[in-house]
């Protein structure tokens, strides 16, 4: 059995040729001759799953490791009968972190409370309910926008995308690209939202990057200077717009859900369906692959405020770490993907071991995602 992997995918080669001889491969351009007689296809969010990378060609399987699967033609493997598996929720987490990550930066550079402020999210899935459940554990009030969640009568309250433009001071996009259809969300932010958002508002894009019109984006910011954007994912990849880069606060290079164990967890779940779907099923515990984090430990004396909180997220996970790179390449062809195939290890704040001698911080970072105990 031969399986193709994305080189970008970490664990693949180990886990995969448990089943068959594996051959790594870049997913963007994918060298379409590996295809020729390949039985497995394990792909990232770059490379493009259609009947014009795959009709006449052997595959019976396609893993994509990403929450993201609007590169894959779902319905053409469908009628195919190719089996297909996504990774959903793999990389919420690190999503989650890079937004707190970016918020506390900016609460920090423009000195406000995030409990003073009103967290809009739109799309509560795998990332928008954790990072819901993240924010009010910190006492910050969130409105929630999800209207195929709302018709279903999932439990909640939730708000048009009209109320939270209205109300929210931060205003933050998790949803999937949908071209069409009921729940589009292609330009989901376009020009008369943007131009509607409250001043000295906040706008957070790190689901897919036509979610937001760019082009509009561009215009508002020429025409504004009180927003604050950071943008992760951009209209197109991987040639983003220069001067949108130029007028953004932090802006990076699809990376928001990179932390390794949110890569592992991607491969991890492909690798489980593709063994159920040969009928060698395996499962694989993530904390077996995962090497020891760089930093490890530390000592938390004294209640969790605001800037504490900021110093320990940003030990683990600073965001400018990603912002100066893509500025620094962005104009140069081919740099944006060389940035996230070269990506410095990441961890999640699960990672760091936090004692506290305070029973209130010890509690909070607990609910936040950290390995604290109290002591
Ligand atoms: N920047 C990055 O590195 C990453 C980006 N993503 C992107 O973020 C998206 C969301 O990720 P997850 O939360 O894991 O996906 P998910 O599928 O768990 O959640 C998406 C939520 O959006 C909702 N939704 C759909 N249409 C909507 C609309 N028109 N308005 C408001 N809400 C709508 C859905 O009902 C669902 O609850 C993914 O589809 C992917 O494109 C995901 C992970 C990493
Ligand atoms: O999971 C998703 O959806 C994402 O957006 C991924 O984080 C994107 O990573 P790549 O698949 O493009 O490496």
């Amino acid at each position: 059995m031969k399986i193709l992997v994305d080189e970008n995918m970490p664990y693949a080669r180990e886990l995969f040729s448990r089943t068959g001889d594996v051959v790594a491969v870049p997913g963007r351009p994918i060298p379409e001759a590996q295809l020729r007689d390949a039985d497995g296809l394990m792909v990232r969010s770059v490379t493009k799953v259609n009947a014009e990378l795959l009709s006449g060609k052997p595959v019976k399987f396609v893993g994509t490791a990403t929450a993201g699967t609007d590169h894959i033609d779902e319905d053409f493997l469908a009628a195919q009968g190719i089996g297909f598996s996504a990774a959903p929720g793999c990389n919420a987490i690190a999503v989650v972190e890079y937004v707190f990550s970016a918020l506390l930066l900016l609460a920090e550079r423009d000195g406000f409370q995030l409990t003073d402020r009103t967290v809009g999210i739109v799309g509560v899935g795998n990332v928008g309910s954790r990072l819901q459940a993240r924010l009010e554990a910190l006492g910050i009030r969130t409105l929630l926008c999800d209207p195929p969640r709302a018709d279903r009568g999932d439990q909640g309250e939730f708000y048009s995308l009209e109320q939270l433009v209205a109300e929210a001071d931060i205003l933050t996009f998790h949803t999937p690209l949908f071209k069409d259809g009921a729940y589009k969300t292609l330009h989901l932010a376009d020009g008369a939202l943007l131009r509607a958002l409250k001043p000295n508002s906040i706008l957070i894009n790190a689901c897919r990057g036509a979610v937001v019109d760019n082009a509009a984006l561009l215009d508002v910011l020429n025409q504004r200077d009180d927003l604050s954007v950071v943008l992760d994912v951009w209209e197109p990849e991987p040639e983003l717009s220069l001067p949108l880069l130029d007028k953004v606060d932090i802006g990076t290079a699809h990376i928001a859900g990179y932390t390794l164990e949110g890569k592992a967890r991607g491969t991890t779940q492909v690798f489980e369906a593709w063994t159920q779907f040969i009928g060698q099923a395996q499962q694989v515990a993530l904390d077996t692959l995962l090497p020891a984090p760089e930093f490890g430990r530390i000592t938390l004396h004294g209640p969790l405020d605001q800037p504490t909180l900021k110093r320990l997220v940003h030990l683990v996970y600073d965001v400018r770490r990603d912002d100066a790179p893509l500025r620094h390449v962005a104009a140069i062809a081919g740099e944006f993907d060389r940035l996230r195939k070269n990506y410095q290890e990441r961890r999640e704040w699960s990672s760091l071991h936090v004692q506290c001698d305070n029973a209130d911080a010890a509690e909070l970072l607990k609910k936040l995602g950290f390995n604290a105990v109290y002591q």
